[in-house]
């Protein structure tokens, strides 16, 4: 059983009401903490020789089904507030409890997870709940079944993957076909288990937390591509860290302060690994008023080079803008919210090379699409994204909004309510706890 670490992401509310906002001024010190990094955290313990202690583990429901499927490995995980200690003994850790595994709603959790479950030869089920079933498996059956692993899918590639013992896996040298940083992870982590060095080369940057955090090796290519390296050798060390906030998180915030004239919003201690922080340099290249500071205790931090930044937002004029095709896979999950700003923005905006979008919690270029013209404004659908002609006087109407059961239209909604003209709402909005369990409780409390 998935023990919540808050109690608020019991909170079961069917409709939210928003209602529009004229300024939003406060300072939020308890973001949820990073979700890549502290799914990251629990699986590397998992494989590592020792005690791993994983302070500031966030309570939202992706991070906490990673903690279940590990306990349902049999992996002894204790929780003590928000900290998480894991006492694993390295790659021999596994010994499952029971076969079918959950990993909820988090496609972070099912494609890293069938790396290390892969690399063990478990004799698991990796399911998941209506979401995650319907989202590709093939980008990690592909490299894994060239590996070696034994995994069958029930219908087209798509969950429940059973998986198989087999003989033992070998070393690949792959060329990632997409930006990901879920495939890039599962196959350098079954790699942990291979005979011979599994080789992982990305042509477009994702966030580089695993390599970070691992401690891989990387090469460049003479086309400037990286090339990440994986070993049955390689010493995968205890996790000691504090994870930092989540950048994804303040994405929201970040948006809603710049588009609501007369805000000011703090945000503490969220990172912004270079890897992640797009969303602040497209704001920022679109005129909004974001000042970055690194505050003196981040120097002393354990957060694995994971860098942190308080980060201030003032409401400002903002003008449209160009997505670059780099940027894409680094704001990948801030560009629901992102189409937002750009709605309030002079101008025409765009977002192409963007077809992932398509593959996530919902289609968020058709979720994203819906809910602009809903609100009346202006959103054109393409098959890899969207433009937005937006204007900084645009007049928004209250609408009547589904979440599609994806955490980042829940809440991108309802910072998009909060420029309307009435009250709007927003249908299943609790899904929001799935990486951020108290949004609706800081929305509040930045009222003015
Ligand atoms: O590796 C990760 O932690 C994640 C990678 C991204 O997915 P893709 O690898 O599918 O782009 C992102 O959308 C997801 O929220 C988290
Ligand atoms: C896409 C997301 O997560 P996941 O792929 O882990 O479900 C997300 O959090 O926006």
């Amino acid at each position: 059983m998935n023990m919540p670490l808050n109690p608020e992401q019991t909170t079961c509310f069917m409709i939210k009401t928003i209602t529009p906002a004229t300024a939003l001024r406060g300072e939020l010190s308890s973001l949820p903490p990073d979700k890549s990094i502290a799914h990251r955290a629990a699986l590397f313990a998992s494989v590592a020789k020792g005690e791993s202690v994983i302070r500031n583990y966030s309570a939202a429901e992706d991070p906490q089904s990673t903690l279940s499927c590990l306990r349902d490995l049999g992996v002894p995980v204790e929780t003590d507030g928000s900290t998480v200690i894991i006492r694993a003994k390295g790659r021999k850790t596994f010994s499952p409890v029971r076969q079918l595994i959950d990993c909820g709603n988090s496609g972070t959790t099912m494609r890293l997870l069938s790396g290390l479950v892969a690399g063990a030869g478990l004799d698991v089920t990796l399911t998941g709940d209506a979401s995650l079933s319907s989202r590709p498996m093939k980008r990690i059956m592909d490299p894994l079944g060239l590996m070696g692993a034994q995994i069958a899918s029930s219908d087209k590639n798509r969950p429940p993957l059973q998986f198989a013992s087999h003989k033992g896996l070998r070393a690949i040298d792959y060329t990632l076909p997409m930006a990901s940083a879920q495939v890039k992870s599962c196959v350098l982590l079954a790699g942990l288990f291979a005979d011979g060095e599994t080789r992982v080369t990305e042509t477009l940057p994702s966030r580089d937390h695993t390599e970070r955090m691992l401690g891989l090796e990387t090469d460049f290519n003479a086309d400037g591509s990286r090339v990440l390296k994986s070993s049955r050798e390689f010493e995968v060390l205890p996790q000691q860290l504090k994870i930092p906030n989540d950048i994804s998180a303040a994405a929201f915030w970040m948006v809603a302060a710049s588009i609501i004239p007369g805000s000011e919003i703090v945000l503490r201690g969220v990172g912004i690994n270079p890897s992640r922080s797009a969303v602040i340099t497209i704001l920022q290249r679109m005129g909004a008023d974001i000042r970055v500071s690194v505050p003196p205790e981040a120097s002393t931090s354990t957060t694995v080079g994971e860098p942190l930044a308080d980060i201030t937002i003032k409401s400002a004029k903002l003008s449209a803008t160009d997505l670059l095709e780099t940027e894409i896979p680094n704001a990948i999950d801030e560009i629901p919210v992102l189409a937002v700003a750009m709605a309030f923005a002079e101008g025409k905006s765009t977002v192409r090379k963007a077809a992932e979008l398509r593959a996530k919690e919902c289609d968020r270029i058709a979720a994203v699409a819906e809910m602009l013209q809903k609100a009346g404004l202006n959103i054109k659908e393409y098959a890899d994204g969207f433009d937005v002609s937006g204007s900084r006087s645009n007049a928004c109407q209250a609408a009547d909004y589904s979440s599609h059961h994806d955490h980042r239209i829940a809440m991108a909604a309802a910072v998009l309510s909060l420029k309307a003209d009435a009250p709007s709402t927003i249908h299943d909005a609790d899904c929001a706890a799935i990486s951020y369990p108290t949004f609706f409780r800081d929305l509040e409390s930045l009222r003015s």
